[in-house]
């Protein structure tokens, strides 16, 4: 089911102009230039994919990486038009074009888009251009579907032009290039990559969102000065867009913005610098009365908490999660009850059997506020949780009592701590790792392989740092592990985030040896 989709925006195919800040003084630009300074790249950050993917392109236009150092290659001058054919989508988002032998990135597009575009920035490598308009577009675009009228600008979506089955389509082979750039594994270790799963919402689906404003260079906001930009950065720059709106956040959140504006407009003199402002949805349920219309047992009203430090509340069908509202919490509610399914189903092939019979036991490493605890440990015997935030252990444990989870107990610190406290047998034991992007440090994957779960079911919101850990545990200790399944959820859609789910199990060495070669692989 989609949700009905925004209001028509207005002409959509050419970016539109916004409010931007000048340069500053020229000691500001100089320290802007000195900020601009190469950062080192990231394991799995989004620099190190993007280059991956340039990399990738490149082998396959038969092009080598310039001989001649840059800036010594002829390149078109910056602030110069350019007309681009989209060869290739990059994992960041980013459609990636070949010009003159070079690369060039140019963002808001797909394959087979003709674009003009902006150059930005030459790199060694590449070059980076703002979009400017589609001369001709892809058969794959579809701007009608646009439902934002700050898409082409703001940083914080990519594909609203790309039908739905394509953007969940174009998250498969994200994760299935994951695997083969950054795991160092045989693919015949892996299954093939499973079909994304859908969000049912595709907007009005983001449970938290967090504008922000910059303060002036010193000294506060002055009495009467004008109100800054608030809203989320515009793409390829350091600089803020004003947003009044953003149709991928709820409802509330989507009223919630102009409220706060408003705030911030009336109350600027009170902030001393810049500052992000917390959206978040909280839900209150009553039961429905006799003879009151509904189809749901449930009568539910939406708020829009701002204080970080307040409480908000979201129900995943009939369990009830309180948290503090600036801690986390996966963003996207309407998802969250397929998350059953990766761990609390058995398999097509019959090759994964439910947790909630066998293994018995489980531990929820990187628990947060004991999401996956409370969703898969009704039936099982025992289930320990752990997360470095302390407040957020405190609420687990709160949350496991309200919705009746006896069996579970949490403990506040480093992930791989846990491995001290667990009594579980290994053979009946299920494992769920939700590490943050960086993925699990490697003092926890080797305590992992020593205590060897039963199964280890692996979520993430960053596929490349998941394919390199899978390749560590499969490569290393855990080549006993069979990986019965990789798959996508698409916890982001509209933007090129997805959430892989990749799912393990012990057969041990001989286990491994003796598969069929056709079982993986497939
Ligand atoms: C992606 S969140 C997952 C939370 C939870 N599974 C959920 O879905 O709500 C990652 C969690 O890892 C926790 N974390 C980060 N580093 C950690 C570490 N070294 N050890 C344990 N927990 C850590 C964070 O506090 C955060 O709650």
């Amino acid at each position: 089911m989609s949700a009905p989709l925004p209001p028509p925006p207005g002409p959509s195919n050419t970016r539109p102009q916004f409010r931007q800040h000048d340069g500053g003084s020229p000691r500001n630009q100089k320290r802007r230039r000195l900020e601009r300074a190469p950062k080192p790249v990231k394991e799995g950050g989004a620099e190190e994919v993007l280059q991956t993917d340039i990399s990738s392109l490149m082998s396959a236009l038969g092009l080598t990486r310039p001989e001649k150092p840059f800036p010594e290659q002829g390149l078109p001058p910056i602030s110069s038009e350019i007309e681009l054919t989209i060869k290739m989508l990059s994992s960041t988002g980013d459609g990636l074009a070949e010009h003159s032998g070079r690369i060039y990135v140019v963002p808001f597009s797909i394959p087979g888009d003709i674009i003009t575009a902006k150059v930005i920035r030459h790199t060694t490598t590449h070059s980076i251009t703002d979009f400017l308009s589609v001369k001709s577009p892809s058969q794959d675009r579809d701007d009608s579907l646009i439902g934002c009228k700050y898409f082409n600008t703001c940083s914080g979506c990519q594909f609203q032009m790309l039908p739905y089955a394509k953007q969940l389509e174009h998250k498969r082979n994200v994760i299935l290039k994951a695997y083969d750039n950054f795991s160092n594994l045989d693919p015949k270790l892996l299954p093939g990559i499973g079909d994304t799963v859908g969000s049912p919402l595709q907007y009005s689906y983001r449970t938290k969102l967090t504008p922000h404003f910059d303060g002036p260079r010193r000294g506060g906001f002055k009495a009467g000065a004008p109100t800054p930009d608030i809203g989320f950065m515009i793409k390829g720059r350091r600089q803020v867009l004003d947003i009044e709106d953003c149709p991928i956040g709820t409802d509330i959140l989507r009223k919630g913005i102009k409220t706060a504006r408003k705030y911030v407009e009336e109350n600027l003199h009170t902030y001393k610098r810049g500052a992000t402002i917390l959206l978040r949805e909280s839900t209150t349920r009553r039961p429905r009365e006799e003879g009151e219309e509904g189809n749901t047992k449930w009568v539910e009203e939406k708020e829009c908490i701002t204080d970080n430090n307040a409480q908000t509340t979201e129900y995943i069908g009939d369990y009830k999660f309180v948290n503090p509202a600036g801690a986390f919490f996966q963003n996207n509610n309407s998802i969250l009850p397929a998350l059953h399914y990766p761990v609390l189903t058995t398999s097509p092939d019959g090759t994964r059997t439910t947790i909630s019979t066998s293994p018995k036991y489980l531990v929820d490493a990187y628990c947060g506020s004991g999401l996956f605890t409370i969703l898969c440990g009704k039936n099982l015997t025992s289930v320990i949780g752990v997360d470095i935030a302390a407040d957020s252990i405190a609420y687990a444990s709160s949350n496991a009592a309200a919705n009746n989870i006896e069996n579970a107990r949490f403990i506040a610190g480093n992930a791989e701590t846990i491995f001290e406290s667990i009594d579980f047998p290994s053979t009946e034991t299920s494992v769920i790792i939700d590490p943050p992007r960086k993925g699990c440090d490697k003092p926890f994957l080797d305590q992992l392989l020593e205590f060897k779960p039963k199964r280890v079911v692996y979520v993430s919101c960053n596929v490349h740092t998941q394919a390199r850990d899978l390749g560590y545990i499969l490569n290393g200790k855990g080549s006993g592990y069979r990986v019965d399944e990789i798959r996508g959820f698409d916890f982001f859609p509209q933007t090129h985030h997805v959430e892989g789910v990749a799912i393990l199990t012990w057969i041990g060495e001989e286990g491994i040896a003796s598969l069929p070669e056709d079982v993986n692989n497939g």
